[in-house]
């Protein structure tokens, strides 16, 4: 990780009909005019029913267009696939390896997501090796089926409180007009699909975001 943790992960869409290369390299393109390389962070998510080879295919093609510019690359639960391409590190939640296992596996020194959603999983999390911490649902959201009900700005940063010296990604439902209240809650970054993937156009919904985001 750079001396600035990212402020905006743009995750990739992968489901069938979705154009995930094409939508990173639009963010990025984004990212070129504002200056703003190094506060993005591009997370390469594919669905279960993904194969490993598509999942690695992908990742190859995301990091070939992050590496020219910096851009922090991290993959989501396949952390062999991270390690494969080289990518900068991986996010992991409930149902994936265990932070502490996580850790082994990634290293010292590769940036280590875990998904959190109370203090006590928080400091656990970061106990056990977690670089930062992703918290949500943050607002309702259609892009993941089987959530709990969506915690607010409020929790978030309650969680953020306990956890001062570790970055926390606000994830779901987020806008480009509820991004700001993340960030003042005490969010260091969102994390995105829809609001870029599913934008008319992807390259303005990341401006919109990066200049919400301040
Ligand atoms: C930044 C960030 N936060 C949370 C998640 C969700 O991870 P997880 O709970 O393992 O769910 P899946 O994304 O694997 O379906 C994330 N990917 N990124
Ligand atoms: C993977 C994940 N984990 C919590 S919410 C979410 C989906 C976020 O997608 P969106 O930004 O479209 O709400
Ligand atoms: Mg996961």
């Amino acid at each position: 990780m750079g001396p600035v943790f990212p402020h905006l992960h743009v995750i990739t869409d992968a489901r069938p009909g979705r154009q995930p290369l094409t939508v990173v390299a639009a963010t990025i393109a984004a990212a070129r005019r504002l200056d703003a390389c190094h506060r993005l962070a591009i997370q390469v998510r594919v669905e279960d029913d993904v194969s490993d080879r598509d999942a690695y295919d992908l990742a190859d093609a995301v990091l070939e267009l992050c590496r020219p510019y910096g851009v922090l690359c991290l993959v989501n639960d396949r952390l062999h696939v991270a390690l494969a391409v080289g990518a900068d590190g991986g996010h992991v939640g409930a149902a994936d390896l265990p932070v502490a296992v996580a850790r082994k596996v990634l290293g010292p020194v590769g940036v280590l997501g875990a998904t959190c959603r109370d203090v006590a999983a928080a400091r656990a999390a970061r106990r056990a090796g977690a670089s930062y911490l992703g918290v949500g649902p943050a607002f309702a959201t259609a892009t993941k089926t089987g959530l709990p009900n969506p915690l607010g700005p409020a929790t978030v940063g309650a969680v953020a409180a306990a956890v001062p010296d570790t970055p926390i990604v606000a994830i779901g439902g987020v806008t480009a007009g509820n991004a700001r209240s993340l960030i003042g809650a005490g969010a260091a970054a969102v994390a995105v699909v829809g609001a870029v993937a599913a934008a008319a156009d992807p390259a303005r919904a990341t401006e919109d975001l990066l200049r919400a985001i301040g």
